[in-house]
């Protein structure tokens, strides 16, 4: 087990931004190579990979996604191998996710296994997102999973716990950016000038609303702005600000009814501040739909495992394009307990590492299970 330790600390200190996973490709598809090859097929996707290792007697194919790509975050962790990637990081744990993976690959190239699996290496899950695209390759047309994986590390759960539930898991996601451009000028002359700064003030608290006002009390959603941007110097009235976020709902609905109250905020900025508005929501993701009978089985199966401790866990504001192949695929996703006292997105998060064994003990004998039903 330590090795797939030590692959998780290789790979941590190589995080790269969606769609430029190039060192973090070359490392697996090197790691990968030196496996047995009898019963292994390896294609890669842009900078993802697929791995379809052939059961003895496949009646279905198994799938399980892992994710690859860091976060643009300075790493302040203090580890010894923390990132060379100056301004990168794996702060959402993907680096957990493939050594789990390769921890799985490794164990069902050296034990007979019935049915296909096939393991999908997947670029940009923070952004813009690799799922649906990799859904859409003649691979996955080939070797499309009649079910699908996928696990994401939880740091508020102590090593050692599972948590999931049947039905929604994650929320409905969509990236929000909105450029504002009014008339700059000289900071003693305000009334000559549109300010941009005090636009961006206003709509930022004025999206404070939705949520509180807009929203059903007994729904929920979230409207985060994570970064503004805008002006050049302290004594030049800002002619463009830059507003960057993201929104988060249960539902479909109720996505296409935050973003419809934005559109009016915004709308409002426009006559009031006199300036022009550009919205643009970037990335969006399916919901995490975790299929009800399959789910309840495996959360029986985890139950019933001696040193695992089942967390039947509310739904979460956290996004995942994983909820596109669950959209098309039967399929689950669950939390693995990391117990870290820093959280997800977080430049000091250190998850626990025994949970890599964690899950590739609980997974390689959900997969053996699954091949004899
Ligand atoms: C598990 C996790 O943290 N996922 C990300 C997904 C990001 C989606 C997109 N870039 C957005 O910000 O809307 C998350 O932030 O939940």
């Amino acid at each position: 087990m330590e090795t797939f330790i030590q692959v998780r600390r290789d790979l941590h200190k190589i995080p790269e931004l969606g769609f430029q996973e190039f060192k973090t490709q070359k490392f697996l598809l090197d790691y990968l190579k030196n496996l047995p090859q009898n019963n292994l097929e390896i294609r890669t996707w842009k900078t993802g990979i697929f791995v379809k290792i052939k059961g003895q007697a496949p009646r279905k194919t198994i799938g399980y996604r892992a994710d690859m790509d860091g976060l643009p975050i300075t790493e302040e962790t203090g580890y010894e191998f923390k990132s060379e990637h100056v301004g990168q990081m794996h702060a959402c744990g993907h680096d957990f996710h493939m050594s789990i993976a390769l921890g799985l690959i490794t164990h069902f190239t050296q034990h007979p296994v019935i049915d296909d699996l096939v393991f999908m290496f997947q670029p940009a899950e923070e952004g813009p997102g690799g799922a649906e695209p990799m859904l859409r390759t003649d691979i996955m047309d080939e070797w499309k999973p009649d079910l699908v994986l996928a696990l994401h590390i939880a740091p508020e759960y102590p090593v050692g716990s599972v948590a999931t539930k049947e039905g929604l898991l994650f929320a409905n996601t969509s990236e929000l950016y909105i450029d504002l451009k009014g008339k700059g000028g000289h900071a003693a002359y305000p009334h000559l000038t549109n300010d941009m700064i005090v636009a961006a003030c206003s709509l930022v608290t004025q999206l404070q609303t939705i949520v509180a006002r807009n929203v059903d009390p007994l729904d929920s959603a979230v409207v985060t702005v994570g970064k503004i941007t805008g002006g050049t110097v302290q004594n030049i009235i800002a002619e463009n600000a830059r507003i960057e976020g993201t929104i988060r709902t249960l539902s479909p609905e109720s996505m296409a009814k935050v973003k419809k109250r934005l559109e009016s905020i915004v709308n409002g900025i426009e006559v009031g501040y006199e300036c022009k508005a550009k919205i643009d929501y970037g990335a969006m993701y399916h919901q995490v739909f975790n299929e009800p009978n399959l789910t309840k089985e495996f959360m029986q199966f985890v139950a019933n495992l001696d040193g695992i401790n089942l967390v039947e866990c509310k739904e979460a504001m956290t996004g995942e394009d994983f909820g596109y192949m669950l959209k098309e695929i039967p399929g689950l996703m669950f939390w693995l307990g990391v117990g870290s006292e820093y959280g997800l997105h977080h430049s000091k998060l250190t998850p626990d590492e025994r949970a890599i064994e964690t899950a590739i003990s609980l997974l390689t004998r959900y997969i053996e299970y699954k091949g004899k039903e």
